[in-house]
């Protein structure tokens, strides 16, 4: 069969999120669609996984070369199962309309932050409905508005990882939302028990509490390839710009082909109680903003950002007395990761310049970090292209408690490092006309 490439398939989750989508697509999607005679058919994922499944079956339908629209009604997870399963098709240009309808819809909130004005030629859609939409509703149609006003799609990156040990790969995976580590992992892997009596997001706040006492131990290893504008850059919140790394060092140099003469892999020495890495959004939920210079709307190179916190750069973890330890890393990982519900401010703090320690200085706790000072960066924030996370072993210390160092989360989806391995995580090359790309 050889399809209509004016067909929108539209992939619904009936579980994702509150599992509203199904009657969202029958009240909202359908009427615009019939109104405007666009030509669609509906997809209902039956089982986890079976968005690539449905991927599938649409490859094998089309001819290649083609072009396929779809919509995806669900969240970031929908969407991650249909790259997983068609990772390996290639030569087709999958262009993507989102209907938020999971539970964080990270990449629908990064392109469409709450009160993000409609575009002229959307509002002009509107008003030419024979039915009225809600400010509400209009915004979960954002992505819909920007397809059916032909905007340009916006051309996806996407993140290879590759779990290895040191005689075999093991597991390879992509990613479009988010790779990360640690206290994000952690979260992710215990909200899922919480889904069902905490369907919205108070399950993460409540997953992070279960974690954010715990050290992760691992060394880092960050890098830029050949093609990259630049060398492995860090954030300053001082000078506000992004500078050499200075809080980390290059002591392994690179002499691969892969590598620009000059450049090397920035070592970073664990313990990490946050790492996160993505490439495409700049927020996780409509207002945490943890990435704020992430902006795929932005004409620019494309770069993984990694955000990361080392308790252990904070003069006030090291020095807690051993009862207090795991209090003070939660109570500290909530203030600075807390900070990115305020528009992503966590990425200014920084040390006092003197980080004098002082017994019983109530101020430490929380007044105790400065905003765009002059002492060293509260949170390390690096633009690369590729880096490799290595667990290691716990330094052992008392007071202190050890997180799952292997587990890796890929848009929620969780894998594990295998006993003695790593992750090897870079920017898959980006194709003009075929890959993914997004109405937005
Ligand atoms: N019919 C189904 N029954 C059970 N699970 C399903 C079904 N269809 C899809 N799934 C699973 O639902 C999971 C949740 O979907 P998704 O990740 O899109 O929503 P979410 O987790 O609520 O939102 P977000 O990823 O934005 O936080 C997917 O990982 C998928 O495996």
């Amino acid at each position: 069969m050889n399809q209509d490439q004016e067909t929108l398939h539209i992939i619904v989750n009936p579980v994702a999120g509150h599992g509203q989508g199904p009657h969202f697509v029958e009240e909202n999607v359908i009427p615009i669609l019939r109104h405007l005679l666009i030509p669609y058919q509906i997809h209902t994922t039956s089982s986890p996984g079976d968005a690539g499944n449905i991927g599938q079956y649409l490859t094998r339908s089309f001819d290649g070369g083609a072009t396929i629209r779809l919509a995806i009604v669900g969240g970031d997870g929908t969407f991650h199962e249909l790259i997983e399963g068609v990772q390996d098709v290639t030569g087709i240009k999958w262009e993507v309309v989102l209907l938020p309808f999971g539970t964080a819809n990270a990449l629908f909130s990064s392109l469409f932050p709450p009160s993000t004005p409609l575009s002229p030629s959307s509002l002009d859609l509107i008003s030419s409905m024979p039915f009225p939409l809600s400010d509400g509703i209009q915004h979960q149609l954002s992505s819909l508005f920007s397809y059916l006003t032909k905007s340009p799609s916006i051309n996806l990156p996407i993140t290879q990882t590759t779990l290895s040990t040191k005689a075999a790969i093991c597991e390879k995976f992509s990613s479009h939302v988010v790779l990360s580590t640690s206290l994000h992992a952690a979260i992710l892997h215990d909200s899922e028990a919480l889904r069902e009596s905490h369907p919205g997001t108070e399950r993460f706040k409540i997953a992070a509490a279960q974690n954010a006492s715990k050290l992760f131990y691992a060394n880092v290893n960050l890098s830029s390839n050949s093609q990259a504008p630049s060398d492995v850059e860090q954030w300053d919140p001082n000078s506000q710009e992004w500078t050499r790394p200075f809080t980390i060092s290059n002591s392994v140099s690179t002499k691969d082909d892969n590598h620009k003469e000059g450049s090397a892999e920035w070592y970073v020495k664990g313990p990490f109680s946050y790492f996160l890495s993505t490439s495409t959004v700049d927020r996780l939920e409509p207002t945490f903003m943890i990435s704020p210079f992430t902006n795929l709307k932005s004409e620019g190179d494309q770069f993984i950002y990694v955000t990361m916190i080392r308790p252990f750069r904070d003069r006030f973890i090291p020095s807690s007395k051993i009862e207090e330890r795991k209090d003070n890393l939660s109570k500290r990982a909530f203030e600075i990761v807390g900070s990115a519900y305020n528009a992503g401010s966590h990425v200014d703090l920084t040390y006092p310049a003197s980080q004098a320690v002082v017994e019983g200085d109530d101020s430490r706790n929380g007044n105790g970090l400065e905003t765009k000072g002059e002492g060293e960066p509260v949170v390390e924030v690096f633009r690369c292209t590729s880096f490799n996370w290595n667990p290691s072993i716990e330094q052992k210390s008392e007071g202190w408690e050890q997180g799952n160092n292997r587990l890796v989360c890929a848009d929620g989806a969780l894998h594990s490092i295998p006993e003695g391995g790593s992750a090897e995580v870079e920017l898959r090359t980006q194709e003009k006309d075929t890959g993914f790309f997004v109405f937005a």
